[in-house]
Parts: structure tokens; sequence; C-alpha cells
């Protein structure tokens, strides 16, 4: 039953089936990963995004909020081949559109053909073809989202592990999964998470061992105020990012980002690091990624695939930033230990 409509760029529309109803635009993105829809779903890089899933079915599991990495779904909508009723139901609740019943093969093959794209979605008894096409026409490119982090960040300082025996953590919430503050408390830091717009008073009031700066949906460039936060400890306290925090690290010490073509997308990107030559499998969602880290950053890992910077870091000044997600969820846990080394420069 076709009670549902995507409209992609070029105004192409494909028909499928409602299992959330209502609109919404946003840059149509997939993941490969064939478990953790709960971790993607509540992940807030996924903001202003469509989230399509490659794998056939989703939902087979159940939902069980013990595996959300925030307290909301993120995406903006969802698409897959066959959603389960536990998830449809939950992303109904949530008022995040969903469809199935469609070829998730060809959406994704036209993304990697394309490149990111934007897309419109209408679902429900009353959807047409003109409703996806007019939430088409109203998707901004994701680089127009100049103020995507005041959507995702805390606005008052969170405390965990408060009097924990570890390194105690400023983390810079530019839209963080809960798994990297389980990480860090695992490992017995008292983590502060404070807002994207943190004073340098807020800050020095934590008195930090280590800067974290948080994965985030989004273009980098639009994260200036935590840029500035790396400009401003650099050399002075330990700094450590995921995913947009090493693109916002790079881009304040005097590198530069750029769109992907499609990005990496999925829980088995072959990450080498240059000094072992080790090979690590690794979860990945971005779309964006560094194109020059500057002169105060060694490339210390990139990408088998094609090259990109995996990794960066400078001992001097004790910066160790990660492209991809060490904290996994979803996806393998081969380089958790990433964790253990920040922590390690944090107490030094
Ligand atoms: N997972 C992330 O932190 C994503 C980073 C950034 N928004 C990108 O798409 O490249």
């Amino acid at each position: 039953m076709t009670d549902a409509y995507l409209a992609l760029e070029g105004e192409r529309i494909v028909e499928a089936r409602a299992r959330a109803p209502g609109t919404a635009n946003g840059e149509l993105v997939f993941t490969t990963a064939y478990t953790g829809y709960e971790e993607s779903l509540t992940d807030p890089s996924y903001e202003e995004q469509i989230l399509t899933f490659s794998y056939p079915l989703i939902g087979n599991y159940g939902v069980r909020e013990e595996r959300f990495e925030s307290d909301r779904v993120q995406p903006n909508a969802v698409v897959a081949r066959e959603l389960t009723d536990d998830v449809a139901e939950w992303l109904e609740g949530e008022g995040v559109p969903a469809v199935d019943h469609l070829d998730t093969r060809d959406i994704v093959t036209e993304i990697r053909d394309e490149g990111a794209m934007k897309c419109g979605i209408a679902a429900g008894p009353d959807a047409t073809e003109a409703d996806a096409l007019e939430q088409l026409h109203q998707c901004k490119h994701m680089s127009e989202h100049t103020d995507i982090v005041a959507q995702v960040s805390v606005s008052e300082e969170i405390v965990y592990n408060e009097g924990g025996d570890g390194a105690t953590v400023a983390l810079v919430d530019c839209g963080a999964k809960g798994s990297i503050i389980d990480s860090l408390v695992e490992r017995d830091a008292e983590v502060h998470v404070l807002p994207y717009d943190a004073t340098e008073d807020d800050i020095e009031s934590v008195d930090p061992d280590l800067l974290f700066i948080s994965n985030g949906p989004g273009d980098p460039e639009n994260f200036e105020r935590a840029g500035e936060v790396v400009d401003t400890y650099v050399g002075e306290v330990p700094i450590a990012g995921i995913c947009l925090g090493q693109q916002v690290v790079a881009n304040a010490l005097g590198g530069e980002t750029e769109k992907m073509e499609f990005g990496h997308r999925g829980v088995n990107q072959p990450v080498r690091d240059l000094r072992t030559d080790q090979v690590v499998m690794t979860t990945q969602n971005h779309g964006y990624t560094v194109a020059d880290p500057g002169d105060d950053l060694d490339v210390t890992q990139i990408n088998v695939n094609d090259d990109t910077p995996e990794g960066l870091e400078n001992d001097e000044l004790g910066i160790i930033t990660r492209q991809y997600h060490p904290e996994a969820n979803p996806g393998p846990h081969d380089s958790l230990s990433f964790f253990d080394d920040v922590l390690e420069l944090a107490e030094e």
C-alpha cells in the first residue's frame, strides 16, 4: 500500500508504506550497521538528517531504553526495508515519521553515486507526492544549520561520578553520545558535561585535567564556540575529541574540514595506525572530514579505504582525537583503549 512518499534531490519520487505518520525533511544518509538501531536512532549526530538503514530488517530485538544514546530519537525521519511494530510504535510515539516497503538498496546506491542529498518525506493516510516535494523544497543544506549545536547541547552543566578517583574531565557537549560519558565514568573519571556556550569561568571552575570535545551533528565550521575553547586551553590542558570533536580541534588549530561525497557510514570501517601498522574495525557516521590538519597535528591513523585522517595527535601539546567512534554502541570494541590513552594523558 502506498501511503508514503520520499522526494529525493532532482525531484525523484519514491513510493513507500507509512509506519509512523508525519512530514519531515533533512539530509538523506545511511548506515550499513545490521545491529544497533536503538543506539543510532538516539545518536545526536543524526540531528537534521533522515536515516536510511541498509540492513533489511530493523527492530528484530525490540526497543530498550538502556541502549539509548540520548533521551530522544534524533534523525528527522527514518527509512528501512522493513520496520518491526516495536520500532514503528516507538517512532510514532516520538513523532518521528518513518517509512518502509521500499528498495533501500536503490536509495543507498543513489546516495553513493550522487553524494549526500536533500530529501522530503510525507507519510500517513493523507500524504501526497506534493507534500513530499514541498518538504524537499524546504530542506536546507547541512551547513545552513548554523545554530544546530543549540538543538543538541545540554542547557546546564551535568556532573557524572562526582568525587570519582580518576581524572576530572570537562566535556563540551556538541551533541554527545551517552556512551562517551559512560566510557569515561567506567574508568573512574569525574565528568562535567558543559553546555556548548560554557564560558571560561565555567570551565575554570571545573579545573579539568582533560578537555573533551564531543561528537555532534552538522558542519564543524558552525561550532565556533567549541573552537574558541580549544584555542584558549591548547597547551595548558590536554585535549581529546571524537568525530565532530576531531574536526573542531583541527579547525581551531589552523586546519580545514570539508564535506565528503557521502561520508563514512557503518560499523566496519577499517582504520590503520601509522605507528604500529595495526588495523582496527571502527564505527563511523560522519559526512565531513579533516582535509588539512594544520601545522600542529600529526595524522597518526588513516582510513584504509580512502586514506582520510582518522587520528590526529600532538604529544607535546597533549592532544588526541579520533574521527571514528571508539565508544562503539553500535559496533566493534576494537578501539575502546582510546579512553585509557586519553585519561592517561590527563593524569600525567
Ligand atoms: N558523528 C559525528 O560526530 C559527526 C560529525 C559531523 N557532523 C559530520 O557529519 O562529519
